[in-house]
């Protein structure tokens, strides 16, 4: 019962520690690596609060070490699916009817346990899972994960305020129910964060989750799992799975109870979903949600007013952080014919001082990507450009090499054609493609920049005009949900750059915001009258 309203404040976002030489963190991270690195984890299921451990096998290697043995995890089959939404189903009254506080405060002391005691195990899980550096762990597994559940539990607070007008001799209110049935939360590969994201946010707002991460994020998965219950996530809330991706795509939509579906991944993965729920529309007791970020072919434009050095930077970084595995990667740029030299110039310099190599070597920018799949898509890119007949050339990096890890070097096309493939596709990968403009032409450009690829997601405009500024802000109005001005265009934080594209980029229900959450409630109107009329007629009709 309550007996009061509860709001939780608005926090402040978590601070990055820089794990500079010497620092405590420093050395507690390697620690926490060292002790993973030291143990061969057995990495259950959970299903309705229990660790489960059948199935098949397989094993986890991290991706710049692929002779060391992190552990296993044990691939679900369709029984477990069942047994997932079966327990999630179970778990719906009980949870859907505990108090907001209540609720609340399990996702804020799990973000408090990540900030404290599990900081450095989660971060370290990220970084031997999916070869992060410390940095690009810290931003991920760390800040933006404890950010989410912070900032959402203060939105949905937000929403629940929120109450429609009462006239004289009527009250009305709303309830915020959660939906009707459960949700799958579909996770990628490239952040904790987002993996830890996609079932909570539905959680906290008294939804049951079945939660399928990427195979290759189940190892730092699980340690956000058993975050969660140790901060008291009642059984059956948050199941989470190992089914391949097509399958549990396949059980789950065929259920009647299938309510929504919190998606990021590729976009034709999420194509393929939204037409499977399509065709099953008639099975559901209510209309799914259907959430999904999805791709991207994120743009930087440089402006012949740009500052060049700005410019480079914002490049070395937007497209080779985290080995370029970002949805907001910079991966196509615009550079006038008035600074493309000194732009050129100055990005080389900067990427070949960039070290590659395993994690545990504080002093490598670069690390592998993420698995042999990723190794070879991204390589047969730079094979064709290689073999191209001088549409394309590589102006830095190109080389790579498998044999210990999945190591591509950073690496830089130059183009004279603007829709040469690698300017339109997403790689997914340290590669970045440059095409120089005529300085004159630069508004024509922007129609370019709109109309090379069918993604929306982010893009990066260099100026110190500030009339130009504007015009392209808004002839680029459709072109990117994430819009930077002198900025890459990566390293969105949560409350202050709600993140998410349009067109084939996804829902642009931009995680980090309110307006994520609304998609996980279902609100039911209530009008109570106190003194109800005891006649048909109306005041016109009386004699
Ligand atoms: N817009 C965003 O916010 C955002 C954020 C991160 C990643 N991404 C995108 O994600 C992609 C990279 O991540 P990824 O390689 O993990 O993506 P992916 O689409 O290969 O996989 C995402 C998830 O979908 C599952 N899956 C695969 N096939 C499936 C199917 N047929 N049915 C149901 N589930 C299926 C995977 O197992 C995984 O859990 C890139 O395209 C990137 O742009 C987008
Ligand atoms: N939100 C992240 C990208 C997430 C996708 O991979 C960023 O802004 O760089």
């Amino acid at each position: 019962m309550n007996n009061a309203y509860f709001d939780f404040a608005e926090p402040k976002n978590e601070p990055v520690l820089n794990y500079g030489p010497g620092s405590h963190e420093r050395k507690e991270l390697q620690k926490a690596v060292a002790e993973l690195k030291a143990q061969v984890r057995d990495i259950p299921m959970y299903i309705d609060g229990e660790e489960v451990r059948n199935g098949e096998k397989k094993d986890i290697h991290p991706p710049h070490e692929k002779a060391h043995l992190l552990g296993h995890y044990y691939q679900s089959n369709e029984e477990h699916v069942h047994q997932a939404i079966d327990s999630a189903l179970a778990a719906r009254e009980s949870w859907a009817s505990t108090s907001w506080e209540h609720r609340a405060n399990i996702f804020l002391k799990a973000a408090d346990l990540l900030a404290t005691k599990y900081r450095f195990r989660m971060n370290a899980a990220t970084m031997l899972g999916q070869s992060k550096n410390a940095y690009q762990a810290e931003i991920d597994s760390a800040c933006e994960l404890i950010d989410f559940l912070r900032f959402n539990v203060h939105f949905v607070s937000q929403i629940y305020k929120g109450q429609p007008l009462s006239s004289p001799g009527i009250n009305n209110r709303m309830e915020y129910r959660p939906l009707e049935g459960f949700i799958l939360a579909v996770t990628p590969f490239n952040f904790t964060a987002i993996g830890g994201n996609l079932p909570t946010a539905p959680a906290m707002c008294g939804n049951v989750v079945v939660w399928k991460p990427a195979n290759t994020q189940i190892y730092s998965a699980s340690v956000f799992m058993e975050i969660l219950i140790e901060a008291g996530l009642p059984a059956g809330v948050i199941n989470l799975i190992y089914p391949p991706g097509a399958m549990v795509g396949e059980v789950c939509y065929a259920h009647p109870d299938f309510a929504g579906i919190h998606f990021t991944g590729s976009t034709g993965v999420f194509q393929s979903m939204w037409k499977s729920i399509g065709m099953n529309i008639a099975r559901y007791k209510s209309y799914p949600r259907i959430v999904g970020e999805t791709g991207g072919k994120d743009f930087v434009f440089a402006h012949p007013s740009a500052h060049a050095a700005a410019v480079a930077t914002g490049l070395a970084r937007g497209a080779f952080e985290y080995q370029g595995q970002k949805c907001s990667a910079a991966s196509r740029a615009y550079i006038p014919s008035n600074l493309a030299d000194e732009i050129k110039e100055k990005l080389i310099a900067q990427v070949k001082t960039m070290k590659m190599g395993p994690v545990d070597d504080f002093t490598n920018f670069i690390n592998a990507v993420i698995d042999e799949k990723a190794f070879n898509s991204i390589t047969k890119y730079i094979d064709a450009v290689k073999s191209s007949n001088g549409a394309a050339k590589i102006i830095c990096g190109g080389n790579y090499d498998s044999s210990k890890g999945y190591f591509i070097e950073p690496t830089i096309i130059e183009t004279t054609d603007a829709s040469y493939s690698s300017m339109c596709e997403e790689i997914f990968g340290p590669v970045l493609t440059i095409y120089t403009y005529e300085a004159d032409n630069w508004v024509e450009m922007l129609d370019v920049v709109d109309t090379t690829s069918p993604y929306a997601l982010t893009g990066s405009i260099f100026s110190q005009d500030r009339y130009a500024i504007e015009f392209m802000a808004k002839k680029l109005v459709n072109s990117a949900g994430n819009f930077y001005i002198n900025d890459k265009p990566t390293g969105a934080v949560v409350g202050q750059q709600p993140f998410g594209g349009a067109r084939a980029s996804g829902t642009n229900d931009k995680a980090g915001s309110i307006l994520n959450l609304y998609r996980w409630l279902s609100p039911r109107t209530i009008k109570e009258t106190y003194v109800p009329p005891t006649d048909y007629k109306y005041p016109f009709h009386q004699e």
